[in-house]
């Protein structure tokens, strides 16, 4: 049986209690076992219980049936890792590449539900999976709740990915042109020195540009820039977030 997730023991750490609780609802609410097949998984520690908890709705005999046949596309190596381990079906945009359903997570979330994405090193893929489900549902916990305006609680920077050679000159300019107060190539903190290189074998830059009144054009405007492969702006693509509350509840905004 699938646990309900009001008897589940709470988890002694309180942010991945509140990580937990989005993530199940999430999966609880939004999966269709009779019309949805093609499902993506994205990145990061919340996530981590999208694919947890399909893969406890796979265990069930009442709905094993469908989730088997449930194709999994992840966002990259660790989303890979998650449907693997979890027993799920895995493929890949190349052969699936319209999704009836995606869950991911986020690193801020505006008051409009445009989002910051890229902190843990994915976003290209990311946002190749989102754009091209029916629905993109985001999953978080309560430090992604921005007050208002992107960039007032994440305030590393937009992650921007770019070719390794264009580097310098995307940060150039970032600065020069578009008025960031600071780009930096992201570098790995221990593990391995030198910078952070994504799945898709690019660099991530992090721009900081205070905070973002109007996501949409900043997003364009950098997409314009020679060398970027594409922003951690994530607009107009989410349908619902779900974040998880300190006091363990969960609040769901939509659109
Ligand atoms: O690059 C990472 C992804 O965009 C993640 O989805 C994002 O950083 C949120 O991760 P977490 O759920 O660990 O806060």
């Amino acid at each position: 049986m699938v646990p309900e997730i009001s008897q589940l023991p709470r988890l002694s750490d309180q942010l991945e209690e509140a990580k937990r609780k989005a993530a199940y609802r999430a999966i609880d609410e939004n999966i269709d076992f009779e019309n949805h097949k093609i499902i993506g998984i994205g990145s990061g520690s919340t996530v981590v219980y999208v694919a947890e908890r399909l893969g406890q709705y796979l265990k069930d005999e009442k709905y094993a049936s469908k989730v088997s046949q449930f194709i999994c596309i992840p966002t990259g190596f660790q989303s890979k890792k998650l449907i693997l381990d979890n027993g799920l079906q895995l493929s890949n945009m190349e052969l699936y590449s319209q999704l009836d359903i995606a869950f991911d997570g986020a690193d801020e979330v505006d008051y409009n539900l445009q989002l910051i994405k890229g902190g843990g090193g994915c976003l290209f893929q990311e946002k190749l999976v989102s754009s091209n489900a029916k629905k993109f549902i985001i999953v978080a916990d309560y430090r992604k709740k921005s007050p208002k305006y992107l960039g007032t609680n994440w305030v590393q920077g937009v992650p921007i990915e770019v070719v390794p050679s264009a580097y310098v000159s995307v940060c150039k300019d970032l600065e020069n042109k578009l008025g960031a107060k600071k780009a930096v190539l992201r570098e790995c903190k221990g593990g391995k020195a030198g910078p952070v290189v994504t799945d898709n074998n690019n660099f991530i830059i992090d721009a900081d540009f205070g905070t973002i009144e109007d996501p949409k054009q900043l997003h364009k405007d950098i997409k314009l820039l020679v060398g970027v492969i594409e922003t951690g702006l994530f607009i107009d693509n989410a349908a619902k977030v779900y974040f998880g509350n300190e006091d363990g509840s969960v609040e769901l905004v939509s659109k």
